[in-house]
């Protein structure tokens, strides 16, 4: 069964799968799939990033996503790749655990 409350993100065996406008994101940076371990989801959404330049020019460990799908889907305009309590925290919103 599924269940979105349990993302355990130290769990490096954890298969999760993100909701409908995170896949479609991810799949824009290259991913084929739809289910996948976290350090997968960190990579695509790391490309998604970095391909379409939305970190900050000067403060480049800032993240500007609000003109972006992106920022709809964490729910912010911006964030600092320097907080991974926080980042991990927006992004398991948009999983789901996938019970192995
Ligand atoms: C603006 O960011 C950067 N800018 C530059 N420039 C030269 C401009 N170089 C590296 C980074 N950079 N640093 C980190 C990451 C990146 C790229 C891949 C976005 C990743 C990361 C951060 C956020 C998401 C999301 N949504 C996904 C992956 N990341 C990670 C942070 C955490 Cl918490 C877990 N895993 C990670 O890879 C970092 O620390």
């Amino acid at each position: 069964a599924e269940s979105q409350l349990n993302v355990d993100t130290a769990d490096k065996n954890q298969l999760v799968k993100p909701k409908l406008e995170f896949q479609t994101l991810l799949q824009q940076a290259g991913a084929t799939k739809d289910t996948f371990t976290m350090k997968e989801v960190m990579f695509y959404l790391g490309q998604y990033i970095i391909q379409k330049q939305l970190y900050d020019q000067k403060q480049q460990h800032i993240v500007h996503c609000s003109q972006d799908a992106l920022g709809r889907v964490l729910g912010v305009d911006s964030f600092s790749v320097k907080e991974p309590r926080v980042l991990f925290a927006m992004i398991t919103k948009n999983l789901v655990a996938i019970k192995s």
